[in-house]
């Protein structure tokens, strides 16, 4: 996914970051961020302002958007933002852009639709960062921008070269493992190539334009099927679709694959995984990663669940622990894996030598981390995908 940039990518990059190699930030960084701390408090009538500029300008752009603008409301906006704050930093903006670009192709989104959103954002911000606007913060967001479209033009040009904008994938078994969560798999039209551990986007036919992710639930396989394990939440559109109403035969629509926690099969390092809930998914992933390359390093994992019917994959795992003797599972039931978590893994280890992975609610990524860094493993050796793409996961 996060393939080298293009030689016209890192030419832009390297003119914008050219002041961010030091420590101070460049001074667009500076105008730019000073924005960012004036509209933060205003966010919601920023976002609503923005749309509003961009689909009555544009009105042929809304049929891009999902009916119901919820959780997609502020991602477009969001995502600009975010990428505009880390314009001094190229190592975090060109991968981010290159995927947020290729993953724009989905949406239809096109070369000509970018001035568009650009000029709605600077209109937005002219208007809800009264205070710190003028000349010179205009035309340092202007030359973000410039970057950021033009970055993700390439991205998307270069993608179109070797990918679809999208898969078709056929349902062809749906498996209601508790009342509330599904094992999914289905069969791409075309081939699909994925890296265990990673995640895609997924549409529903009944909620059109509405996509969530979902990590895969097994490595690729040699009949090509994709699997997924899906929870239904609360109000989520795509969810409840897939566990409740999906049935064999029904034709979904998936985006690119996307996501770093991958197995780094350049080491025989050991392998520690925190799962909670269907975060169990990707684990199995990987495992399954593991086995295929005849590896025989140890991997451990600790499963969280709230009960014991919330340990829904048990079997499986319990299936692959005994036929792999390099592997460990162990079931973490209760209502906090974040308090008893770092007690159970303090009972075994040691894990200094270990490279760590972590899948599942935000709330426990956030505080796997910590304890993992609690115990002695380094930040740069725990692995786990972006917290705002997870925002997305569930729904
Ligand atoms: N690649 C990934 O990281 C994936 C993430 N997910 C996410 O995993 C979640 C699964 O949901 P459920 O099965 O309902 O999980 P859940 O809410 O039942 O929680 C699972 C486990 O995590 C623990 N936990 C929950 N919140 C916590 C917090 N704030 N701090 C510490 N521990 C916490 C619980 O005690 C339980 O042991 C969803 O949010 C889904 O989006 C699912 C698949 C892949």
């Amino acid at each position: 996914m996060d393939a080298p940039p293009t030689s016209s990518a890192r030419r832009k990059v390297a003119r914008i970051s050219t002041a961010g190699k030091a420590t101070e930030p460049s001074p667009d960084a500076v105008l730019i961020r000073r924005t960012l701390a004036e509209i933060g408090p205003v966010a919601d009538k920023v976002t609503s302002y923005f749309y509003a500029l961009v689909f009555t300008g544009h009105p042929e752009l809304r049929a891009m958007f999902p009916a119901a603008m919820d959780v997609q409301r502020d991602r477009l906006l969001k995502a600009l933002l975010t990428a505009a704050e880390h314009i001094d930093d190229p190592d975090v903006l060109l991968p981010y852009l290159r995927r947020l670009g290729t993953g724009h192709r989905k949406y239809g989104t096109l070369p000509q639709h970018y001035p568009a959103v650009g000029e709605a954002l600077i209109h937005a911000l002219t208007r809800y960062a009264e205070r710190s606007w003028g000349p010179e913060t205009e035309a340092a967001w202007v030359r973000a921008y410039t970057s950021i479209s033009q970055i993700m033009i390439d991205a998307a040009a270069e993608d179109e070269l070797k990918s679809p904008a999208w898969w078709h994938a056929e349902v062809v078994s749906h498996d209601l493992r508790t009342p509330d969560i599904a094992v999914l798999t289905v069969r791409p039209d075309q081939p699909y190539p994925f890296l265990a551990g990673q995640y895609t986007s997924l549409e529903t036919p009944w909620w059109p334009r509405v996509w969530r992710h979902y990590s895969f639930a097994s490595a690729p396989r040699q009949d090509g099927l994709l699997s997924f394990h899906v929870k239904a939440v609360p109000a989520g559109w795509v969810s409840n679709a897939l566990v409740r109403r999906a049935r064999p035969g029904d034709v979904l629509r998936l985006g690119p694959p996307a996501g770093s926690m991958v197995v780094d099969h350049s080491t025989d390092n050991g392998m520690l995984c925190l799962a909670g809930g269907t975060g169990i998914a990707p684990i199995k992933a990987l495992i399954e990663d593991v086995a295929g390359h005849g590896e025989r390093r140890p991997v451990e994992v600790f499963f969280g669940a709230r009960s014991d019917s919330d340990l829904y994959d048990k079997d499986t795992l319990l299936g692959l622990q005994r036929s792999h003797p390099w592997l460990s599972v162990r079931p973490v039931v209760g209502d906090g894996l974040a308090g008893q978590l770092p007690q159970a893994i303090g009972e075994h280890g040691p894990w200094n030598s270990y490279d760590a992975f972590i899948s599942g609610p935000p709330g426990m990524i956030r505080s796997g981390v910590d304890a993992l860094k609690r115990i002695g493993i380094p930040g740069e050796r725990i692995r786990h995908d972006a917290l705002e793409e997870l925002a997305g996961v569930a729904g």
